[in-house]
C-alpha cells in the first residue's frame, strides 16, 4: 500500500460503505436540497461516505456533512463526461469535496489535457485526492501511473470497450486491488450487501454503491419487472 492509505480521509472509509447519492437530469429528486438530505440519510445508515454530483449538491452537502466527499461533475455530451477538464475538477475541488472524482480513460478529454497532467494540476492547485474512474484493468494502471490516489471501477461495462455485465465486474475489482499500488474502490452495479462484502474481501479498499440505495425508479422498476416476470 502506498502512503496515500495513510490519508486520514481514505483512512476513513477503508474496509467500508460510501453511498453515491444522486439523480439524473430531469427526475424528480435532481435537486441540492433533495440530496442534502438523502445523504444525511444514508448517513444516519452507517455510510462512511458520499459521492455525489454537481457543484450545488456537492456544497449543499459539505454544509451539512463532515463525512468524506467524493465529488464530480457530469458536463457535456461527449465519450468523456465525469469531470471531464481540469476546470471542472478544480470547481469540484472549491466546493470542499475531498477526494475530486474523475474520469480515469486514455480517451481524448475536451481539453486536450492527459490525465496525468489534470491530476498533477489538482494535486498542485487543490491539494486534494484523485480518483480515477476506470473501465478496464489496463486503464488502471495507466491510471495509477499517471498518479491518480484511488482507482475506481466506476466505469465498466459504460464504455464501448469494456465487458458489461448485469451485475458488478468483480473480476476487475480483485485484479486491480492486487496489483496497484494505490487503493481500489469497487463502484458500478453493486447492488445486493453481499456483492459489497465480496468486493471488500477481493481486495477493494472500500465500496461505493449509488442506485440499489439511492435511485427508487430504478429500485422500484427492478419489482415491476419481477412481478411482470413471474
Ligand atoms: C457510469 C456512471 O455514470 N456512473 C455514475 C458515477 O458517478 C453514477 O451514475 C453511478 O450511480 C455510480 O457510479 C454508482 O454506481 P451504481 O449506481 O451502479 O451503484
Amino acid at each position: 500500500m502506498t502512503s496515500t492509505t495513510a490519508h486520514p480521509v481514505l483512512a476513513a472509509i477503508h474496509g467500508r460503505l460510501v453511498v453515491s447519492c444522486q439523480a439524473y437530469p430531469g427526475e424528480p429528486m435532481r435537486d441540492p436540497d433533495t440530496m442534502r438530505r438523502v445523504a444525511e440519510a444514508v448517513a444516519a445508515g452507517g455510510a462512511a461516505g458520499i459521492r455525489a454530483q454537481g457543484l450545488a449538491d456537492l456544497r449543499r452537502i459539505r454544509a451539512a456533512l463532515d463525512l468524506p466527499l467524493i465529488g464530480l461533475w457530469k458536463d457535456g455530451d461527449g465519450d468523456v463526461f465525469i469531470t471531464p477538464t481540469l476546470d471542472h475538477a478544480l470547481a469540484v475541488a472549491e466546493t470542499g469535496a475531498d477526494i475530486v472524482a474523475l474520469d480515469g480513460t486514455r480517451r481524448p478529454r475536451p481539453d486536450g489535457r492527459t490525465l496525468a497532467e489534470t491530476v498533477k494540476a489538482v494535486h498542485e492547485r487543490t491539494g486534494r485526492l484523485v480518483m480515477a474512474d476506470v473501465s478496464t484493468y489496463e486503464e488502471g494502471v495507466a491510471a495509477a501511473e499517471a498518479g491518480a490516489d484511488v482507482v475506481g471501477t466506476t466505469l465498466a461495462g459504460y464504455t464501448p470497450y469494456s465487458r458489461a455485465e448485469p451485475g458488478p465486474d468483480l473480476e476487475l475489482v480483485a485484479a486491480l486491488s492486487r496489483d496497484l499500488p494505490v487503493p481500489v474502490i469497487a463502484e458500478g452495479r453493486i447492488h445486493t450487501p453481499e456483492q459489497a462484502a465480496e468486493a471488500v474481501r477481493l481486495g477493494a479498499h472500500a465500496v461505493v454503491v449509488g442506485t440499489a440505495i439511492t435511485h427508487p425508479t430504478s429500485i422500484t422498476r427492478w419489482f415491476v419487472a419481477a412481478l411482470q416476470d413471474r
